[in-house]
């Protein structure tokens, strides 16, 4: 796998249970303003970038999908299939019709025609709200209106209850915080006895703990940084991988990872380095 350039390590896909696939890295867009985003888009696209993570909360679903039409139709070669958007609903719901509504607005609002991915955000909401808005979300993809369904922030509890309730449509992902600093190993249990593949979310940690010495040590030995350590742990436990920068450099620095496989040995040293890091909130434990 080593010695693969910055185009072919961004052309990595990841199977999903539902026989689809999705690219193994995207770019989030997390904290972005809309032109923020607007710019972001652009350079990842020119960059290989093929998918991108925004929610109805970041409110650059708008820029975010603006961006990429401009980037289609600057070049024909590529289709709108050839794009992977992800949104993601902000409140769960007791009421059907508010969470249909609430996903068509970010259809129209990212101006794709359809969104490829769209999460419960969170659990937040209690067991009524959860799989009254799951529901919701399988007629939005029964509709054409998202090709494909999944769940973030979902502790074990969360998983099993809407895996026991016999969904329609399968999750095909589980969006949780995942580094080195944060393994999450419960939850990534039990998403793989289900089939649901973990997205990883704050895979930097969100620039916490790139002075970290194991981190900084590890970077040294495969000559590369701190970042591109991070991203590269990812990848290597098969997680798709959502690093988020809003500056160009940057955002090709974290996907410039194609020149070296991280050992065994030192995947085990940085999956012990584990302090059950938080960066933004925790809500896998949720009612
Ligand atoms: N479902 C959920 O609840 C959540 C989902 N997410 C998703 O995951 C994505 C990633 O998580 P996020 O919280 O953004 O954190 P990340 O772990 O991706 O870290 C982002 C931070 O690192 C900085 N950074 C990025 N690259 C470099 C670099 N090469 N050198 C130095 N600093 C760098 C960025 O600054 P700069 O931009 O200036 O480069 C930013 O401050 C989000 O954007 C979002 O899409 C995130 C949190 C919660």
């Amino acid at each position: 796998m080593a010695d693969q350039s910055i185009a072919e390590m961004l052309s990595r896909r990841v199977k999903l249970a539902n026989g689809m696939s999705m690219p193994q890295i995207q770019l989030g867009l997390y904290m972005m303003s809309g032109r923020e985003a607007a710019s972001s888009v652009k350079w990842a696209l020119e960059a290989g970038y093929r998918g991108f993570d925004s929610a109805q909360w970041y409110h650059n679903e708008r820029e975010a999908g603006q961006s990429i039409l401009n980037f289609l139709s600057a070049n024909p070669s590529l289709k709108r299939e050839d794009i992977h958007f992800t949104s993601k609903l902000r409140d769960n719901s007791t009421s059907y019709d508010v969470v249909r509504k609430s996903i068509k607005k970010s259809v129209d609002t990212s101006g794709l025609g359809y969104i490829d991915l769209f999460l419960l955000h969170s659990p937040y909401g209690g067991r009524e709200a959860r799989l009254t808005s799951w529901k919701a979300v399988e007629d939005a993809v029964e509709a054409g209106e998202v090709k494909m369904a999944g769940v973030s922030n979902f502790g074990v509890k969360h998983i099993e209850e809407l895996m026991a309730s016999n969904p329609k449509v399968h999750p095909v992902v589980n969006q949780i915080e995942v580094h080195p600093f944060n393994t999450q190993l419960a939850i990534r249990e039990t998403c793989e006895k289900h089939g649901i593949v973990i997205q990883a979310y704050a895979p930097l940690a969100r620039a916490m703990r790139f002075k970290n010495k194991t981190l900084l040590a590890m970077a040294k030995k495969y000559g590369c940084t701190a970042p591109q350590i991070m991203v590269r742990w990812s990848i290597q436990h098969g997680f798709v991988t959502l690093p988020k920068s809003s500056q160009q450099k940057r955002l090709i620095e974290n996907v410039d990872v194609g020149k070296f496989e991280i050992s065994q040995e030192d995947m085990e040293t940085l999956d012990g380095l584990d302090e059950g890091l938080v960066t933004d909130w925790d809500p896998t434990d949720a009612p």
